[in-house]
């Protein structure tokens, strides 16, 4: 069992539509409507604490409407170290169609300010004196009042704890991320394109970005593509995983569970094929319903020998590693 720290910076309720399909500028009647506390971080720490480990979740929560998440966490057996800050967390609306759409509309969320942010490195490394820690995770958007540069000095400050640091974020904060060279990160195909300089639609150019991602000091470069599956490169290679087909009833939270499995199985010292096999097995099981991937379903095993993993021919990163 490993002791994971997950920060959420902008946390989020999720309110979960499902629809036959969307009309827009009318009204919506969804056969079904579920509200539960999410955002990135959250998300993580809820397949982490499913799978047995220590964790604690932390980041900032709003105080008005904290009651759903301290129920989540007390439900997901986690340590709640959150700042509280005045307001209300935001709530995002998913809006899942039958085709398997999802269209996602986060809010910005509430604003802090630098007094609320050192409070936050404060918390951690009262975390960390508590107990060690096997890694940090910082997932998700920036909230108001959190500026790039206020970012990078955050993500500087957790790198040096010496503590693995893993990062799952978008737009200019990846960018800022990429730079600060954590230990992990996982972008999907969208939010690197930016960095890499062309959309990444092919393989050979997803294969070429996570192995630049690898090569600017990312010991763990992690691009997931949705169905087209996961690009992984590290010190002993890189790897493919391709997800078996599954009906894909609501992609939120995809990614979230694909980066609590890979830390998962790497916590667990478990092999690097198999823990990519588990992490893209379970990310495809998340997508089958509302919420994250759990390993109680069913054909969890089967969904595990229908995923393919493979070893990339050595000229895909000839020279490179
Ligand atoms: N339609 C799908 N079918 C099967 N697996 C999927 C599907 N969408 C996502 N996944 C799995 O979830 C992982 C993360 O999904 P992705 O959409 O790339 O991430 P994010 O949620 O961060 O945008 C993928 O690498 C894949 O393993
Ligand atoms: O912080 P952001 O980028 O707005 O994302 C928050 C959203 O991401 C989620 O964590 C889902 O993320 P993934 O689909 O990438 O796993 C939602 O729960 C949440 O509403």
């Amino acid at each position: 069992m490993a002791r994971v720290i997950c920060i959420t910076l902008n946390p989020a309720l999720d309110l979960a539509f499902e629809l036959e399909e969307l009309a827009l500028g009318t009204v919506n009647r969804p056969k079904h409507a579920q509200l539960e506390a999410a955002g990135k971080g959250v998300n993580v720490a809820r397949v982490l604490a499913a799978l047995g480990h220590d964790v604690v979740v932390s980041g900032f929560l709003g105080r008005d409407n904290d009651g759903p998440f301290q129920l989540a966490f007390k439900h997901m057996g986690v340590t709640d170290a959150f700042v509280r800050v005045s307001g209300e967390t935001r709530i995002n609306a998913k809006l899942a169609e039958k085709s398997g759409r999802v269209t996602d509309i986060n809010g910005p969320g509430i604003g802090v300010d630098t007094a609320q942010v050192a409070s936050l490195l404060d918390t951690i490394e009262q975390q960390l004196n508590d107990a060690p820690a096997d890694a940090i995770l910082v997932a998700g958007s920036l909230p108001p009042g959190l500026s790039l540069p206020a970012f990078s000095e955050l993500l500087t400050h957790l790198k040096a704890t010496g503590v693995p640091l893993w990062v799952d974020t978008s737009g200019e904060a990846l960018l800022r991320a990429i730079e600060i060279a954590p230990e992990a990160v996982k972008p999907n195909e969208l939010e690197l394109a930016d960095w890499a300089g062309s959309t990444l639609e092919s393989h050979d150019s997803r294969v070429n970005a996570t192995t630049r991602l690898y090569q600017a000091g990312i010991k763990q470069a992690l691009l997931s593509a949705g169905a087209e599956g996961v690009i992984w490169v590290n010190t002993c290679g890189a790897w493919q995983a391709t997800p078996p087909s599954v009906q894909a009833v609501n992609t939120v939270g995809a990614g979230d569970t694909f980066v609590a499995g890979m830390l998962h199985g790497l916590l667990s010292q478990q092999d690097k094929e198999e823990t990519l096999r588990f992490a893209t097995a379970l990310s495809a099981e998340s997508v089958r319903h509302v919420g994250v991937g759990t390993t109680q379903a069913d054909d969890f095993s089967l969904l595990l020998q229908r995923t393919r993993v493979q070893h990339l021919h050595a000229s895909h990163t000839e020279g490179t590693l």
